[in-house]
């Protein structure tokens, strides 16, 4: 006979796998795709994992409707939207076991056992939590170490109440022997109290719970009042209480199953330990399983959010703490949501939410950004190659994407190497190279990039091989090679993809007029461009030659990446020709 006690539900009203359409958004449009699968005759198949349209809505609360009744500003209307609409519940069948088996019970178990993601399948059962020290206590009782009066015939302790009365009776003259136990029976744990306060005061960037799992109790269970008078309201026991349990929540295809129906692994544990031990704990339960909000991914809350047939914006890139999108103008009416949820979704990494609101027109290549969500503040920190970047992106140039080809670019250097740094913005090629090689010259037009380049060396520890210029990129190659660090220079980078092939054009002549028989340095050049061509090396290479006025022979071309549809960012790497280097006309600067 199984002698575990089943609990009893009645038929819940939930559908497990009706879909519920949320109306989740003023603007939302409807999805007839949804709509549809409430047809009676639809047949549905059944898909696993928790889904927004799975689970059921929790009805509103009055406080909740009050809430929403509250004014808001004009803004704060714009960016916000009920999280509670994304409440959903789950019901779920479990088993009850005791907190000292269930590691054994889940591997046991495995492949039965619920398998959603980021949903731990052990729960607590809140309110049963008992200390090892108070566990103890009782099963030294259970053995019969202490005097038996008011147990119970299968071994069970009648009354914790009667058994601390009993403890209070017993203190010798000193009357503290057994009050460390006794105090531990009505106050709860140091550790605990301790949970509580972090959950009390979690705000803005505090990691919230995401889902919380209730047993679902039959009324009129006995022992409750007892153990919630030993235990504080929180104790939701309802059973004999056996001291601390985990549930192990079953797969959610048995949601819904009587025990005869479950897997025989699962009625194996239950009958097994029913019948080695009268006494056992292990019980089937049901339970509900609620996610919140802050459950699901950013695409699921989007895609619930934004009319059907939008792109769902699924990527962003980073610079620092910043998320910068690229939305189309189909998401422009609902930007704020949007931003709101990449912020929500990505928190604490990401602290603001800003849009690229137009193409990049300026000579400083920073980008036009609207901040959507978040915190104002443009100015960030970002961390390359092991080197740490001060970038305020209003007013300086930062691509992350290019990180990989810095690298590339780097990994082409050694010690003993002079680098020239044309256009080198805050400083990720400059500086990254002064950890590699002799010396760095680092230029830029833009007085801001300049001023975060030496405050980025400093950062770094590295300013002492960095020498800083903020001039136009044809004055300094200029400068540079009409100068004693000509002898020195072994590369120069020319990374200004706009422009950077028509700045070539500063290396003619730079040694004209010098003897012939000194000993001439020609570095290697690595210039950036873009091209929209169908033979892009090709295009690019004419560019070059136009700037040069001569062929460039020997030229390393590298696509580095598309930066939008049928176009290419390219690296052209080649030495300094002789004959551009001593070319006879120069150009007027
Ligand atoms: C595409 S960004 C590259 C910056 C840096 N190399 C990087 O990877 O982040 C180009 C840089 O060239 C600078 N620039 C634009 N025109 C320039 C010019 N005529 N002379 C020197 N620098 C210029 C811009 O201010 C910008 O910082």
């Amino acid at each position: 006979m199984v002698a575990t006690k089943l609990l009893h539900l009645k038929p819940s009203s939930f559908l497990p796998f009706s879909i519920f359409y949320p109306k989740l958004f003023p603007f939302s449009l409807p999805k007839p795709s949804f709509l549809s699968l409430f047809s009676s005759n639809q047949t549905q198949t059944f898909s696993y994992g928790p889904s927004l349209h799975k689970g059921k809505v929790p009805p509103k609360t009055p406080f909740e409707t009050q809430t929403q009744i509250t004014h808001q500003s004009e803004e704060e209307e714009e960016n916000s939207f009920d999280e509670q609409r994304f409440t959903r519940i789950f019901h779920l069948a479990a088993l009850r076991v005791p907190a000292n088996d269930c590691f054994a019970l889940e591997n046991r178990l495995r492949g039965h056992l619920l398998n959603w993601p980021r949903v731990k399948n052990i729960a607590r059962v809140p309110g049963d939590e008992i200390e090892e020290e108070m566990m103890t206590l009782f099963d030294k009782r259970k053995d019969g170490e202490e005097n038996d009066e008011e147990e119970e015939e299968d071994g069970e302790i009648e009354s914790l109440v009667l058994y601390r009365e009993k403890l209070v009776k017993e203190f010798n003259y000193r009357g503290f022997v057994k009050f460390k136990n006794l105090a531990k029976i009505s106050r709860p744990g140091k550790k605990k109290r301790k949970e509580k306060k972090w959950d009390e005061g979690r705000k803005g960037n505090e990691r919230k719970e995401f889902s919380i799992v209730e047993v679902l109790e039959e009324e009129g269970e006995g022992g409750e009042e007892e153990m919630k008078g030993l235990l504080g309201e929180e104790f939701k026991g309802g059973r004999k209480w056996k001291g601390s349990t985990r549930l192990l929540l079953l797969d959610e295809r048995y949601g819904d199953k009587r025990l005869e129906e479950l897997p025989q692994a699962i009625k194996a544990v239950l009958v097994e330990e029913t019948r080695e031990n009268r006494a056992s704990t292990i019980e089937l339960v049901r339970c509900k399983l609620t996610l919140f909000y802050d459950y699901w991914q950013m695409n699921e809350i989007l895609e619930a959010l934004l009319p059907e047939g939008i792109i769902i914006p699924s990527a962003f890139e980073t610079v620092g703490h910043i998320a910068h999108l690229n939305l189309r103008d189909e998401h422009i009416p609902y930007k704020n949501v949007i931003a709101k949820v990449v912020l929500d979704k990505n928190k604490p990494k990401i602290q603001t939410v800003v849009n690229k609101i137009d193409a990049i027109h300026n000579d400083y290549r920073t980008m036009p950004l609207e901040v959507l969500a978040g915190n104002c503040s443009l100015v960030t920190t970002v961390v390359e190659n092991g080197l740490r970047f001060h970038v305020d992106l209003a007013t300086v140039y930062w691509n992350s994407r290019l990180a990989t080809e810095r690298q590339r670019l780097l990994s082409s250097f050694n010690r003993n190497d002079v680098i020239c740094d044309v256009f080198s913005g805050v400083g990720p090629i400059a500086i990254s190279a002064a950890k590699l090689v002799k010396r760095v010259y680092a230029n830029d037009l833009n007085p801001f990039a300049v001023d975060y380049l030496e405050r980025n060396s400093v950062l770094n520890k590295l300013e002492r091989k960095i020498k800083v210029f903020n001039m136009d990129g044809r004055r300094f190659i200029n400068a540079m090679f009409s100068s004693e660090k000509a002898h020195s220079i072994t590369h120069v980078v020319m990374n200004l993809p706009n422009d950077a092939a028509e700045f070539l054009d500063a290396f003619r002549g730079v040694y004209r007029g010098q003897p012939r028989d000194k000993e001439f340095n020609f570095p290697m050049i690595h210039v950036y461009g873009f091209s929209k061509a169908r033979d892009p090396e090709f295009d690019f290479h004419e560019r070059m030659r136009i700037a040069l006025q001569e062929v460039a022979v020997n030229v390393d071309m590298r696509r580095v990446r598309l930066v939008a549809p049928g176009k290419y960012m390219l690296c052209a790497s080649f030495k300094l020709p002789e004959s551009v280097a001593f070319a006879k006309c120069m150009i007027n600067l």
